[in-house]
């Protein structure tokens, strides 16, 4: 398909204000560092070659499969044990989300992955906070509208942890952890696992977001949704499975569909991650196309950066590649996304109405 001439550039894009909502904290560290921490801590890597393990992670992420994906996350997970590496691979996403144009993220990862070496969940917690905070004051010195970043603590759906990590994120909910995620393979692990976990967060009025209806249908994003009281899909892309065409070519949404239509409830959709789990076929057969048109609130997300040799500037040159998207519909993603955030509602108004606005509409010139 051939863009018409109002697409934004790719430079656009990259100046444009964006907000992510699903990024991987350790699905998004620089191959370099990767190598750098390895060698500290003995770590046996694939590749010894920073541009060759670049490439490795993307080629053994590219399976077709949720669970092939999940295994190169050893590699990254090895190397962050210890304060000052959890530091350092907090800060350099702060910096490098910035750099891309990024005002504001939410950054996830599960704390019970790094207690390798003998890490509190607490230390654990607090060194990628303290690493987040050094990121965004370095970016803050530079001018510019800077980087807001909130945390998700997440639990692995396959393990027992989840009241403890939801426990957990309440107790820094203060200092800069905004929600709580389940994460990890979908297909025999079902959200209402932990639905203890969800309660106890509802009753303490916490947000969480559950990764549902990626690699597994709508059963997922239903328990996610009536069982355990998301917030927010992460992914949430097999929504369309309950959408159907009547003879005039018009779309019917099933009743699921229609409830997370209606409710507002925001899909983290991760374009580039869905096509190397084989979740959708390629980039042009995604589902954001339909579910843009028909107005749920799609927000544009980076899954796992490293993973998928990818970034928000990336993610939404894609589209506009794909779906002939104008810089009004980066916008729109862009607001949605923070409607759908974690932080108080003032602050979040005050990023859409003095940075994000402001910034497209300099850009439209
Ligand atoms: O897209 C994903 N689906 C399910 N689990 C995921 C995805 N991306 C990353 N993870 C897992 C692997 C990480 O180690 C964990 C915490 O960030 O979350
Ligand atoms: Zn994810």
């Amino acid at each position: 398909m051939v863009a018409p001439a109002t697409s934004p550039s790719y430079e656009q894009i990259r100046a444009a204000p964006k907000a992510v909502l699903h990024d991987h904290l350790d699905g998004g560290l620089r191959p370099e560092t990767i190598v750098e921490l390895a060698e500290e801590i003995g770590h046996e890597l694939p590749v010894g070659d920073p541009a060759a393990l670049g490439i490795w992670f993307a080629e053994a992420s590219y399976s077709g499969s949720l669970e092939r994906y999940l295994e190169t996350f050893v590699h990254t997970v090895g190397v962050m044990q210890t304060e000052s590496a959890l530091r350092r691979v907090a800060a350099e996403c702060a910096v490098d989300l910035a750099a891309d144009g990024v005002v504001y993220a939410e950054v996830r990862f599960a704390p019970e992955q790094h207690l390798a070496l003998g890490l509190t969940l607490e230390q654990v917690v607090e060194a990628v906070l303290a690493g987040f905070a050094e990121g965004a004051a370095q970016v803050a010195g530079r001018g510019g509208p800077g980087i807001t970043i909130g945390t998700l603590l997440t639990a692995m759906r396959h393990a027992a942890r989840s009241m403890e990590i939801a426990e957990l994120a309440v107790r820094y909910r203060d200092h800069g952890v905004v929600g709580f995620d389940i994460a990890g393979r979908e297909a025999g692990f079902p959200p209402t696992r932990h639905l203890d976990a969800f309660e106890y967060l509802q009753r303490e009025n916490f947000h969480f977001t559950i990764h549902a209806g990626e690699a597994f249908g709508l059963p997922s994003i239903w328990q996610a949704i009536q069982w355990c009281g998301a917030d927010r899909l992460g992914h949430g892309v097999r929504i369309v499975d309950d959408i159907t065409w009547d003879a005039d070519g018009r779309a019917q949404l099933g009743r699921l569909a229609a409830y997370v239509r209606d409710k507002r409830i925001p899909l983290e959709l991760c374009p580039s991650s869905n096509v190397q789990t084989g979740a959708v076929a390629s980039i042009a057969e995604h589902p954001i196309g339909l579910l843009h048109d028909l107005r749920f609130r799609v927000t544009v997300n980076t899954d796992n950066r490293l993973m998928s040799r990818t970034t928000m500037s990336q993610e939404m040159a894609l589209l506009v590649e794909a779906f002939s998207y104008e810089l009004a519909d980066l916008q729109w993603f862009t607001v949605n996304a923070m409607k759908s955030s974690f932080i108080p509602f003032d602050q979040r108004l005050a990023l859409i109405n003095d940075v994000i606005k402001p910034g497209y509409a300099k850009l439209a010139g």
